[in-house]
């Protein structure tokens, strides 16, 4: 090609040189070749000899020393502390140091130097930790911590970090990396990656017409979880690593043992008057999520009250949200107290989900769907609540406590129709009586469970109000067993009025919700054995996987190829590389599970495997195959170090 030019434009010949950069190779190869001139790197030594070396900084002394080491062994006239070029650094560990290896490696000036607060921390970050405890310390209110580890939340560093010595020069380097108070040290854990969204629906749904398969052909998805769950357990994990950079939204970096808060409703709940917000927080202790409910502005005037926690700690129930701990703290900037119950992704109360608007509107659809002109909530449904929460109070009030939260917003829906009381404790704890109220707080419990039933059963927070009309329509749409529990439970207090009586009144729904947690269960364990087939297959793929085009092995780049590892190779092809007569591949999920079912099980069955010239076949079955690769996999497994 020749380069030419006209007035009206140039063409540039690329140059002969390619203008990728070349591979160059190692320099010890290159030395070989003594008739090519080594580029010496000159810029390289004519500052490395200024520079001291690290070997004497961090050991004290460099046995290169005079033997080629080109960085600088004069420790004392090139000290980094006498150095201009290193005025400003931090300084390095003298060699003197060598001496002990005890001796910190800190100078003697930095040990006596202040502590260094960055400024952007005191004024962007006036609600970290550490200064919430040294205000608190100053308090005369009573600070009550951790029931569980009192001493742990005062022998930590209020940002978790262990100190340790690192040579100065070494500190130097590393400063940007170091923690610092303004720094969030869970960022990364949080919100530093743009998460991907997973996929709820990796194959799509049965299509009508081809739902008449004759009874022995199945569909992919009849070989994996039916979509609904799949999806229900996919927003499950997401919620619970769902995260928020706390610092930006405001929230606390730490709060005791908690950290990676994340706000769960952007609006205020309130108890007795107090403000109140729930948070989802990742435990440093065991690395679990909670639901942190915190009470704002409350100051704890008798720390008798935090025992009633105790005491709820000890109800164990399906129905009922366990309590772990409860402790008061300034972290948030002001003096709350913090209900630290567990966490379950994706709850939504009762409330949200029979009386929001939104709960209101979905039925109103349902209800044109099926033709209805009614709002019911299903007889079935209704029994299954009062069989949960029944249950639930049994437990509370044999343990001599009560509830005091039954209503709507604090009862949790965790799954279909499955309740879980939340909130436990709150009330025993604002309102500390010393349990002398036990007995009425118990009717009370009774009685709002009573207004709750009514509420669901006639769509509406209001129709406890107006009890004559509500009946009627409960005796028009119910059957009267429902109608009688519900007259019993707003029936005058009495000594007699109890739960186990209301036990004893469900026995008709009782039975029925026993039946259908017994065939969910069923139906559960199910799936779950489908998936332990599929786990089976994911472990045998990664093991082709590990085998087959691995580079080397041993020192043999031909160890995937060849001896037993070949036969791997070929059956890999015929499971997943086959073509038709056209040449067009063979995508057939069937076929590959028949096979690698066939392959975990080692049938004796037969397969002729073909190479991929087509000049040779061999006819083996699937037990040698997988013999081959177990041996493979030993052989790749027993080498790990
Ligand atoms: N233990 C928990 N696990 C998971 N989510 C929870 C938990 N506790 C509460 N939540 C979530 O936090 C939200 C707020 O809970 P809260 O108890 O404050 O109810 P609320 O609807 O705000 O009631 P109110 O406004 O009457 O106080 C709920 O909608 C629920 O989704």
């Amino acid at each position: 090609m020749q380069s030419s030019s006209s007035s009206g434009g140039q063409i540039i010949i690329p140059s002969q040189s390619p203008a990728a950069i070349p591979i160059v190779a190692p320099s010890e190869v290159s030395s070989k070749d003594s008739s090519k001139p080594i580029a010496k790197p000159v810029p390289k030594a004519s500052t490395s000899a200024k520079r001291p070396c690290r070997n004497v900084i961090i050991h004290g002394f460099c046995k290169f020393a005079g033997k080629g080491c080109e960085f600088n062994h004069d420790g004392d006239k090139a000290s980094p502390q006498t150095s201009p070029e290193n005025k400003h650094k931090p300084q390095a560990l003298s060699p003197k140091s060598k001496a002990s290896p005890l001796i910190s490696s800190v100078s003697a000036d930095s040990v006596n130097a202040p502590v260094f607060v960055p400024k952007s921390t005191l004024v962007s970050a006036p609600t970290t930790l550490s200064e919430n405890e040294t205000a608190s310390e100053s308090e005369e209110d009573v600070e009550y911590q951790s029931l569980e580890s009192p001493a742990e939340t005062t022998s930590v560093h209020p940002h978790g970090y262990s100190q340790f010595n690192v040579p100065n020069n070494v500190m130097g380097d590393m400063s940007l990396m170091q923690p610092t108070a303004a720094m969030d040290p869970y960022y990364y854990m949080n919100s530093a990656y743009p998460r991907q969204p997973l996929q709820y629906h990796m194959y799509a749904p049965l299509l009508p017409h081809i739902s008449n398969l004759h009874p022995h052909q199945k569909t992919l998805q009849s070989f994996f979880i039916p979509e609904n769950l799949r999806e229900q357990l996919f927003k499950r994990n997401e919620a619970t690593i769902v995260s928020t950079p706390a610092r930006e939204v405001g929230l606390p970096l730490e709060v005791h043992v908690y950290h990676s808060l994340c706000l769960l409703e952007d609006k205020p709940g309130s108890f007795f008057g107090h403000s109140s917000w729930v948070y989802k927080a990742t435990s440093r202790v065991d690395g679990k999520s909670y639901a942190l409910l915190r009470i704002e502005g409350f100051r704890l005037v008798n720390e008798l009250a935090m025992k009633a926690v105790e005491s709820w700690r000890q109800i164990k129930h399906c129905s009922v949200v366990s309590i772990r701990e409860a402790f008061t703290t300034r972290a948030f900037g002001d003096s709350s107290l913090i209900f630290v119950y567990d966490y379950h992704p994706c709850a939504m109360t009762l409330f949200d989900a029979h009386f929001s608007p939104q709960a209101h509107t979905a039925m109103m659809a349902q209800r044109q769907a099926i033709g209805s002109n009614t709002m019911l909530v299903p007889e079935t449904t209704l029994w299954s609540y009062i069989t949960q929460i029944t249950s639930a109070l049994k437990v509370i009030h044999t343990a001599g406590l009560a509830l005091r939260t039954l209503e709507p917003s604090k009862i949790l829906m965790t799954g279909k129709n499955r309740l879980r009381l939340n909130c436990s404790s709150i009330f025993d704890v604002l309102q500390y009586d010393g349990g002398q109220n036990l007995a009425r707080y118990q009717q009370e419990d009774l009685l709002s469970f009573g207004k709750l039933v009514v509420a669901l059963a006639c769509n509406s927070l209001q129709s406890y109000h107006n009890l004559p009309s509500s009946f009627e329509y409960i005796s028009r749409f119910y059957s009267p067993e429902l109608k009688n529990v519900v007259l019993y439970l707003l029936s005058k207090p009495l000594p007699t009025k109890n739960i186990d009586e209301v036990v004893t009144l469900i026995a008709p729904g009782l039975l029925h919700e026993v039946n259908c947690s017994q065939y969910y269960t069923d139906t559960l364990e199910s799936e779950l054995s489908r998936e332990l087939e599929n786990g089976r297959l994911v472990r045998l793929m990664s093991k082709l996987g590990f085998v087959n085009e691995r580079p080397e092995f041993d020192d043999d780049p031909r160890w995937a190829e060849t001896g037993d590892r070949y036969l791997i190779k070929l059956f890999r092809d015929y499971v997943f590389h086959q073509v038709n007569n056209n040449g067009v591949p063979v995508v057939d999920m069937a076929h590959v599970l028949t096979c690698l079912n066939k392959l975990d099980a080692g049938v004796d069955e037969k397969i002729m495997l073909v190479s991929r010239d087509e000049q040779s076949c061999l006819v083996v079955s699937y037990k040698e195959v997988k013999n081959c690769i177990s041996s493979a996999f030993n052989d790749l497994s027993s080498t790990r170090k």
